[in-house]
């Protein structure tokens, strides 16, 4: 793996969005595959601190099944625990229509819809196919619109399936395009498994980019074989601007075996500031709430960066 520094000297003087928005996802990718469970009062003190560090938008929780992700089983306790403040949206994973209305039941003004660009991994993750996916997409779409609620939409794998293995980037176009279509705002593009490359970066981004504007899209990696940010690096050459990071790197999919974390929120931000590029954040704060979470849950702080740097 290389040292941030390395990517830091390998990037520098290349040309980047000069503010990338970095969107927290530690409260729910970060936590709903840790193995015992965490307190709603942790939950809500941990989104608590992280709305003072500069966000404009946390993933709070999910709306998923409880038998799926037991982790996630109180969203309604942490959605209306924790303090919301002005100008930070704080969206929720809504997979279904049920998931929709208890969101909303809960005050939720921001969801997000989710499915695969592998149909193995679809089914595993939500149990239907990708096709029954956006069936399903459809009336929360509807509703969403009724009650002025913004969906964002995911799709996972877009660079290859722990189960399919390689996965064609035309195929990641097809379903952008599809969410697209049905009027989700902003398409996050995840590598489930952190198996991308910046080559792999580049071909799945020119496929996409065929359907989908430069600002409508999102990258999430995970960073499974350390290269998260260097993909990053590669798609915000190429002009995206909106990233999904973790703090501490917490995290995994519960349906995805081998997947760690998503890229670390400081690590992403250090790496950034260094190349000139304002994320918002304040990095001592990030540094703060990382440690103070991973203290509360008994977990590695699995960044790179560390304040001394
Ligand atoms: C999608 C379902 C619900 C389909 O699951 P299903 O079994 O097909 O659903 P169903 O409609 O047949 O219902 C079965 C049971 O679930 C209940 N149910 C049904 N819907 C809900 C709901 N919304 N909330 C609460 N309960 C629900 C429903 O009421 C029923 O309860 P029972 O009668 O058996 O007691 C299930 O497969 C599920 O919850 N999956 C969770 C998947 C998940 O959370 N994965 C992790 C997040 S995705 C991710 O991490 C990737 C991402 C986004 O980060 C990007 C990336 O990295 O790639």
């Amino acid at each position: 793996m290389r040292s941030l520094r390395e990517i830091i000297t390998q990037y520098r003087g290349r040309r980047f969005p000069s503010f990338v928005t970095i969107k927290e996802m530690g409260p729910r990718d970060g936590l709903q595959n840790e193995k015992s469970v965490v307190s709603t009062d942790t939950k809500v003190q941990f989104i608590n601190r992280l709305s003072q560090c500069g966000y404009k938008s946390i993933e709070v929780t999910s709306f998923v099944s409880p038998k799926a992700v037991p982790q996630m089983a109180d969203n309604y306790q942490v959605f209306q625990q924790i303090q919301k403040f002005e100008g930070i949206s704080y969206p929720v994973l809504t997979p279904n229509m049920k998931g929709y209305d208890a969101a909303i039941q809960a005050g939720a003004k921001e969801v997000a819809v989710f499915t695969g660009a592998s149909e193995t991994f679809c089914q595993k993750n939500i149990n239907c196919s990708i096709e029954e996916s956006i069936r399903r997409f459809l009336p929360i779409m509807e509703k969403a619109n009724d009650n002025n609620v913004q969906v964002r939409g995911y799709v996972s794998c877009v660079m290859g399936c722990p189960f399919e293995g390689d996965i064609d980037p035309a195929a990641v176009r097809q379903v952008a395009k599809r969410l697209n279509e049905i009027g989700c705002y902003e398409i996050s593009l995840g590598d489930t498994i952190g198996i991308g490359t910046p080559e792999k970066t580049i071909a799945m981004l020119h496929e996409v980019l065929q359907e989908v504007p430069l600002e409508k899209l999102a990258l999430h990696c995970h960073n499974t074989y350390g290269r998260a940010i260097q993909n990053i690096l590669t798609g915000l050459e190429m002009g995206v601007s909106i990233v999904d990071s973790s703090i501490a790197s917490l995290g995994g999919c519960p349906y995805a075996p081998g997947a760690t974390g998503n890229v670390s929120t400081e690590d992403v931000v250090y790496v950034l500031s260094q190349l000139g590029v304002e994320t918002g954040l304040d990095l001592q704060k990030l540094e703060e709430t990382a440690n103070w979470i991973c203290a509360a849950i008994g977990r590695e702080n699995r960044s790179l960066y560390r304040g001394s740097e």
